[in-house]
């Protein structure tokens, strides 16, 4: 790995609050991705092919002073780099609207190379972790769709998963363990055998789809190899009981304890098909409420092997620090008005409005649902986002892909949803969250709050806002004492 250090200077003025986006230009080594770790500016990347232009952005952080921003870029697998040409050019801030050309900037590299790179301050590659247990081909993939950094969990749970020991996995949301097991599932793969060798449980069908994505994004033929002896595997979605019962062997299961039904039917699967002594059991969740008992029952119902090794992410922060928590008071009768008033103060670019299931007894007097109102009143009255979704139980499955895939290729979006929206889907977009109903535990709240703030190397403040009425605010109290986060007020004096 080779470091490259830069600095991006101003060239001149002392105009406040720009971002530079920069470009590398032929740039003449065959890079797979790059990532730029950031040190005081705030930066993203996006991964490029050997032949496009690399761009990442950079914003200043203290605009007066000469220094703006100084970074480091990491090169995984290359030979010596040569840039040809750096173009830093200024793009404009939300914070400013400057009347004229905003100034240039300067960029200075220097290359730093291994041995003068402190390896203890550099964050471990996946490929340094992977190496030797994950194919070539799978690596390079892996790179190619931008995966470079191991995140904490991947970090620490990867060289277990390696050594072959079952494993409860508990990290965050957003934090990663997706790609985590996904490596491991791809290092004992034997492709010259036609069986199923390995198998996703997942509480919902748009995660079972979501996953699926990733397994054959990682498992597709790298861009410039030739996979001659690599046969690639295959990746099934949404395997029904009938299907799974003619294949013997599994090793993997990712899943929720969310109902009941679920969990006779998850025992079942746990018990009937092998023994835990045959398989590599692996359970992954951000939410383990009672996880020494959950270990105990375990290694107790022959689960998973006597040896199994808990991982637990951040304990002492069981939600993102990024995310930031507030609430609003109001009548139950104002709170479309103040949610209309939020986005309007907000303008999230892409933002998720979590709304309670509509109870029986309102079925039953043929009331509209309350998500379908909702959806109605905010495309009367919010006229800022034209693509306003809904996403919720009561629509047939293919709808629901549609609505997703949907909100996947657009930029900015609103989607209104029941909680089936908030276990596992990665949108990374979304910068914001609205409880119109407070949710049902904490272990909910933790869930809807997590599908914002998922990407796992950016510090980008995203925002959870619970409207509650005022008897509700012991209940959010609650909330914010087990799941350990402080939610701050919001006075809109409407
Ligand atoms: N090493 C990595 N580098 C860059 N991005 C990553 C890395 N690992 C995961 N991601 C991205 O982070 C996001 C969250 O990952 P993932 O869906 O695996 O989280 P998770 O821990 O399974 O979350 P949840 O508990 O909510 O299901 C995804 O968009 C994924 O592409």
């Amino acid at each position: 790995m080779v470091l490259i250090k830069f600095d991006l200077t101003r060239a001149k003025g002392k105009r406040r609050g720009f971002a530079y986006r920069v470009r590398l230009r032929r740039i003449h080594f065959p890079f797979r991705s790059l990532l730029l770790s950031e040190e005081r500016a705030s930066c993203s990347t996006m991964a490029a092919s050997p032949t496009t232009p690399l761009a990442f952005l950079c914003a200043p952080v203290s605009p007066a002073t000469k220094l703006v921003s100084s970074s480091s870029l990491f090169l995984p697998r290359n030979p010596e780099p040569k840039f040809s040409t750096v173009i830093a050019r200024p793009i404009q801030s939300p914070l400013s609207t400057p009347s004229h050309e905003p100034p240039r900037a300067l960029v200075s590299f220097s290359p730093v190379t291994d041995e003068e790179a402190d390896p203890e301050s550099a964050p471990p590659t996946l490929r340094r972790i992977c190496s030797g247990h994950v194919p070539e081909h799978i690596l390079r993939r892996m790179e190619e769709v931008g995966y470079v950094l191991a995140t904490d969990v991947q970090r620490e749970a990867l060289p277990a998963l390696f050594s072959g020991r079952d494993c409860v996995l508990h990290a965050q949301t957003g934090s990663g363990k997706t790609l985590t097991y996904l490596l491991r599932i791809f290092s004992v793969m034997n492709t010259q055998r036609s069986s199923v060798q390995a198998l996703i449980v997942v509480p919902t069908r748009e995660l079972g789809i979501q996953v699926a994505k990733v397994a054959r994004l990682l498992a597709a033929k790298p861009m410039d190899l030739e996979m001659k002896q690599n046969k690639p595997c295959t990746v099934m979605a949404l395997l029904d009981g009938g299907t799974l019962k003619r294949h013997k062997s599994w090793l993997k299961v990712d899943f929720m304890f969310n109902s009941s039904k679920q969990v006779s039917s998850l025992r079942k699967l746990l018990m009937s098909y092998s023994s835990c002594n045959s398989r590599q059991t692996v359970f992954a969740s951000a939410s383990i409420p009672q996880h020494k008992r959950f270990l105990h029952d375990c290694i107790q119902q022959k689960w998973t092997k006597t040896d199994v090794v808990h991982i637990h992410v951040n304990p002492i922060e069981p939600m993102p620090s990024c995310l930031n928590h507030r609430f609003v008071t109001c009548h139950r009768h104002r709170r479309h008005q103040t949610l209309l008033y939020l986005l309007q103060w907000d303008r999230p670019d892409s933002a998720i409005i979590f709304v309670g299931e509509q109870s029986e007894k309102s079925k039953k007097a043929g009331n509209a649902p309350p998500t379908t109102l909702l959806l109605e009143f905010l495309k009367n009255s919010y006229g800022s986002c034209s693509n306003i979704l809904l996403l919720e139980e009561d629509m047939n499955f293919n709808a629901r892909a549609a609505s997703l895939s949907e909100v996947r290729q657009k930029e900015g979006y609103l989607i209104v949803a029941t909680d089936i929206a908030a276990r596992g889907i990665d949108l990374p977009e979304t910068t914001h969250i609205y409880n119109f109903d407070l949710p049902r535990s904490a272990v909910d709240y933790l869930h809807r709050a997590g599908r914002t703030g998922r990407k796992p190397f950016s510090n980008k403040n995203c925002i959870v806002t619970s409207i509650i009425a005022s008897e509700e605010r012991f209940v959010l109290k609650r909330y914010e004492n087990e799941l350990m986060f402080d939610c701050e007020e919001l006075d809109l004096s409407l």
